[in-house]
């Protein structure tokens, strides 16, 4: 319930829910604690320090689009015909989608550990059960934001992402003024670790909202870190190796609004994408499907399970195991009468992380990596400068690689017409090492034969051949 007076009732709680520590009696002490926070983030952290991963242009509010013509949709949002959402009879599958239980994780078990490996290999997604979260917080999460959502826009503005950051309420990914615009206000804050907030954007009403959000996200990060394990373990390492490649493992909260759209049909609340992270970890409405996966060609929508969470398989997470794990395309579609919100974090390496697939995730028969190495910061910078336009961006990541697999597959068909010649022999393996170990560069005419993941890995096999025959 909207408590009009929440403002009021911050000046007689017993701490501050801005900075936790002083306990103000009065707005004007509000306003001291704003300046203490703003003094202590000032000195404690240089603009280097706060991760700035650009900005974008500005969008309409689409909450106060709604509001003030329900049956209005501008041009802006009408996706083309292949991009608009088909109602697909997929609801069925949504059952299939693999759940996962944290209490027999967190013990191990043989069982449960295969089941999730399996489930980062199929789907890129599973549910999460007996994650050991109070329902009472996750609950008291959706409460909270849609208390925020319900003020009137002025109010929400002075918590507006500004141009040049993607920190606050309002859109990422918006590059230019002809773009197709997503169905959905968001709001975004990072959460982990703490030096990296940016207190200016968290909203003061409801009151509560710091506290809320900073207990959902503790326990978010907390069944994030254990799921990490088990990863870990399923990429044959120590349970903790993983969580360590990660640093601080910062974690970011985006709260996404989609209000309701008198043609869902038409628009998109969320364009098709996957997410740059190691894993993100959703929660969301119980009574509203929203959220769509790409499986086997198909969109399949995510039919939420009370208090279950929807986890999801990151770019990182595919880099590092190699393609074994997969990075899903995702999108979310809106609903005809009823807003939806969904909570999804993020839990990432720290930026000057370089990952690359992990030694254990490599191919058993060769040592072939699919992706090269990256640094994560340099990765995510380029992530959030593009439109999101499902993967593509992420092939572009594995294209210089795949271009030096299709020089090297010319030469092992120049040794085999040869007849094995030894100097082709000789300069094969010479490539072969090059290949392996140092970036490679092509002639650009040559990019033009850049090899499909399928013709990859028959590369790989013959790459397989190619070196037993020197040994
Ligand atoms: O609304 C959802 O369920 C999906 C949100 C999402 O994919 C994201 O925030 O990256
Ligand atoms: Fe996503």
């Amino acid at each position: 319930m909207r408590n009009e007076n929440s403002e009021l009732t911050v000046s007689g709680t017993t701490f501050c829910h801005l900075c936790h520590k002083i306990q103000p009696c009065c707005e004007l002490r509000k306003q001291i604690c704003m300046q203490i926070i703003k003094m202590t983030i000032n000195q404690n952290s240089t603009e280097e320090e706060l991760p700035n991963y650009g900005g974008s242009l500005s969008a309409p509010n689409v909450q106060e689009m709604v509001k003030r013509d329900p049956s209005k949709i501008p041009d802006r949002y009408i996706r083309s015909l292949e991009e608009q959402p088909k109602r697909t009879n997929m609801t069925s599958f949504s059952s299939e989608i693999p759940t996962v239980d944290l209490s027999l994780l967190l013990q191990q078990q043989e069982q449960e550990l295969r089941k999730l490996d399996k489930a980062c290999k199929e789907w890129g997604f599973f549910r999460v059960v007996n994650h050991g979260i109070e329902n009472q917080v996750l609950q008291k999460i959706k409460d909270t934001a849609r208390l925020f959502l319900d003020l009137p826009l002025e109010e929400k503005n002075k918590f507006s992402m500004p141009a040049d950051d993607m920190q606050g309420y309002g859109h990422a990914f918006v590059f230019s003024e002809k773009q197709k615009l997503d169905w959905n206000d968001a709001l975004v804050l990072f959460m982990f670790p703490s030096k990296f907030r940016k207190y200016k954007f968290w909203p003061t009403i409801p009151a509560d909202f710091n506290d809320t959000v900073e207990k959902y996200s503790s326990e978010i990060r907390r069944v994030g870190m254990e799921l990490l394990r088990s990863i870990s373990i399923n990429t044959g390492m120590a349970s903790n190796t993983l969580l360590t490649m990660h640093k601080e493992l910062p974690q970011a909260l985006r709260l996404n609004n989609y209000p309701p759209c008198c043609k869902p049909e038409e628009v998109l609340g969320f364009s098709p994408h996957s997410d740059a992270s190691t894993i993100t970890v959703v929660s969301q409405d119980d009574d509203v499907t929203g959220l769509e996966i790409q499986h086997e060609g198909q969109w399949v929508p995510i039919r939420p399970i009370p208090n279950a969470l929807v986890v999801n398989v990151g770019d990182a997470l595919e880099i590092w195991s190699n393609g074994t794990y997969r990075s899903i395309e995702h999108r979310a579609v809106t609903n005809k009468n009823n807003a939806r919100i969904s909570f999804a974090t993020f839990l990432s390496p720290q930026d000057d992380v370089e990952i690359e697939p992990l030694d254990t995730m490599m191919d058993s028969h060769g040592s072939l990596s699919k992706y090269k190495k990256v640094i994560f910061g340099d990765y995510i910078r380029k992530f959030f400068k593009a439109k999101l336009e499902g993967k593509s961006r992420f092939e572009m990541e594995k294209m210089e690689l795949d271009s030096r697999l299709t020089l090297m597959q010319m030469c092992i068909g120049m040794r085999k017409g040869s007849g094995g010649s030894i100097y082709k022999d000789f300069f094969l393996q010479f490539l072969l090492k090059r290949v392996l170990t140092f970036s490679f560069h092509l002639h650009p005419s040559l990019i033009s034969l850049s090899l499909t993941n399928e013709n990859y890995r028959k590369a790989s096999v013959h790459v397989d051949r190619g070196t037993k025959a020197f040994q």
